[in-house]
């Protein structure tokens, strides 16, 4: 935590807010002193001038007490918030960039959790530390020095219940401690059963699995409600607890006190600041004591961000970069081989072809043959393992994220929007387009139409762009893909969602478009007639090129694309009657 700490702190706020306690603090250890003279020397000796300046006085210290825990807590809360504001927007900012198997292995539940609710323990954490860690051991030597001087005898009183409070708190610390560590794991795990729920709804309902689903959660639910429930029963033991010891160590104060007043050896307004100040130190040492129920917890959670946080980027860019020329596109895949992670398989092996600019390679075969694997090597969502891919003939390791990511236009497998209108969404890859410019690329993604019925480009897109069809999602995504301007387009699998007569009219129509002309497109696809008009098909089957040539050349020749080619027409067949 120390190490999140140093980087985020906002130093002004917190000198401001421990200066502001040490008046807080200050200001609460004269006041029983203040008392005291009263009692002593105003109300024993019937002094009412003196009565009415020592009242006064305590009025005065006691606003200024007021004033300056006021300003405690707004620089103790200014200091958290924006320490957390910080911790959130590195956060998200390593998120952005974390490459696909670092956020695979971490998940999406577990990093909203770590960007919300590990930082809010951090943010609690750190405004008790400027109150309580500030305040508590001033006060604790504080008023303990003052107690001495008051009467050194019966500090041994409170140094006895001292000794009982720190006993009991600590039995109570090395239970709560490690419960604290589980409640923050068991979080992961009810944020992920309760985000798989809310994407999965459809699917949950369509398989009336909806008793299952609510069952796994109410099991993730309970055990972190019983966690709960055990923690905070052991913490609010400490409140009972802490009054007990406290109304005995008073007792004793007063027990030993009335008799040490019978003797004469201590005044009545000395006993009185006396058991102010016991009750002064008892709090502080809870107070502490609270904090090290805390820390830990927090501990925890600034472990979660740092982990985060300290990732070593898998995907890095070049100490120098190439400049990449871009007047002329082209591709070529070198001899390349991939792998997942640590998986012992490589998903993709000896991958060697090349395209020119105007030329389209189409990628056709099984599904997990590792066509999308191919794809996501080119923006190098995922490093080659071996071999060399070139973009423009600069190799792709050559180049910065952002000069490779300006060459390369791509629509995912699984079309995604965001909210807003369809005019911020087109322009999501080119900032500057016009509005002409937009319904042109939506004319040729053949997206015109329904964005017209929908009321235009000022039309909303709600989340996920829940508001349009599978298909429509798919022809928004592509009319934002061919809106930019790139060397390489890439459709991944993008024509899937659309009936046969719309893939074709779109195919045709980006096939006359000038921008995609001059560029190279590589098509993922399942269905022969999307990849038959390619200047290069590529046919993978287990991570493999089986087969490579035009249509005309693999219908011939290649029993991997005959064997896909007969399914699909006999499948053709079996539609039609
Ligand atoms: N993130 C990942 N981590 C580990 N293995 C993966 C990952 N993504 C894919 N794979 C594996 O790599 C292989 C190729 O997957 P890929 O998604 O590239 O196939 P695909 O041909 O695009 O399939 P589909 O047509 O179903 O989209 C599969 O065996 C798959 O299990």
């Amino acid at each position: 935590m120390i190490k999140l700490a140093k980087k985020n702190l906002v130093w002004w706020a917190v000198i401001a807010a421990i200066l502001f306690m040490i008046l807080q603090v200050s200001c609460d250890l004269y006041l029983p002193t203040v008392t005291s003279n009263l009692i002593d020397k105003g109300v024993a000796e019937n002094n009412i001038g003196y009565i009415w300046s020592e009242g006064l006085k305590m009025l005065g210290v006691a606003f200024i007490g007021v004033l300056a825990a006021a300003g405690n807590i707004y620089f103790a809360a200014t200091q958290s918030q924006k320490m957390g504001k910080k911790i959130r927007s590195s956060l998200y900012r390593k998120i952005i960039y974390l490459a696909d198997q670092d956020l695979d292995k971490f998940g999406d539940a577990s990093l909203i959790t770590r960007n919300t609710n590990d930082v809010v323990q951090i943010q609690n954490v750190m405004i008790q530390v400027l109150r309580m860690m500030v305040m508590a051991p001033i006060m604790l030597v504080g008023a303990m020095a003052l107690a001495f001087v008051k009467s050194p005898r019966l500090t041994v009183v409170f140094l006895c219940s001292l000794v009982v409070l720190a006993v009991a708190v600590s039995a109570i610390m090395a239970f709560a401690g490690p419960l604290f560590k589980k409640l923050q794991g068991q979080t992961d795990k009810l944020n992920l059963v309760f985000r798989e729920g809310l994407t999965g709804v459809r699917v949950i309902r369509a398989f009336n699995r909806d008793k299952y689903e609510q069952n796994r959660f109410d099991q993730y639910n309970n055990k972190y409600a019983k966690t709960g429930i055990h923690v905070f029963m052991l913490v609010s033991l400490m409140f009972p607890l802490m009054t007990f010891i406290l109304s005995g160590t008073n007792v004793g104060i007063v027990w030993f006190g009335a008799k040490m007043i019978s003797h004469n050896t201590l005044a009545v307004g000395n006993l009185v600041s006396f058991m102010t100040y016991a009750t002064q130190i008892l709090i502080s040492f809870m107070m502490l004591s609270m904090l090290f129920v805390f820390i830990p917890r927090a501990q925890a959670s600034a472990s979660r961000i740092n982990e985060v946080l300290d990732v070593k980027d898998s995907i890095v860019d070049p100490k120098e970069a190439t400049e990449v020329k871009s007047d002329k596109s082209s591709l070529a895949f070198d001899h390349v081989d991939f792998k997942y992670g640590d998986s012992s398989k490589l998903a993709l092996s000896d991958i060697d072809f090349s395209a020119k600019a105007g030329q389209t390679v189409a990628i056709i075969g099984e599904t997990g043959s590792g066509k999308s694997s191919l794809v996501n090597l080119i923006p190098r969502l995922y490093d080659v393992t071996n071999g060399e891919i070139r973009i423009n003939d600069t190799p792709i390791k050559e180049m910065t994220q952002h000069q490779l990511h300006k060459l390369i236009s791509i629509t995912q497998q699984k079309a995604v929007l965001f909210t807003g209108s369809v005019r911020e969404n087109m322009q999501y890859g080119n900032e500057t387009a016009s509005d002409d410019e937009i319904w042109q690329a939506l004319k040729v993604a053949k997206a015109d139409d329904f964005i017209q019925e929908e009321g235009g480009l000022d039309a909303k897109v709600e989340q996920n762009g829940d508001n349009f069809s599978g298909g429509q999602k798919q022809r928004l995504a592509i009319a934002r893909t061919i809106l930019k301007n790139a060397s390489i387009y890439v459709f991944d699998d993008s024509f899937s969602a659309l009936d046969f007569k719309t893939d074709a009219q779109l195919r045709q129509a980006l096939n006359k478009d000038e921008k995609i002309q001059k560029a190279i497109t590589v098509i993922v696809a399942q269905r022969i007639s999307t990849v038959a008009d390619a200047d290069l098909i590529l046919v993978l089957n287990d991570g493999k090129v089986v087969g490579a040539g035009t249509h005309k050349e693999l219908s011939a020749n290649n029993s991997y694309y005959r064997a896909i080619l007969d399914s699909q027409i006999k499948k053709g067949d079996d539609d039609h009657e």
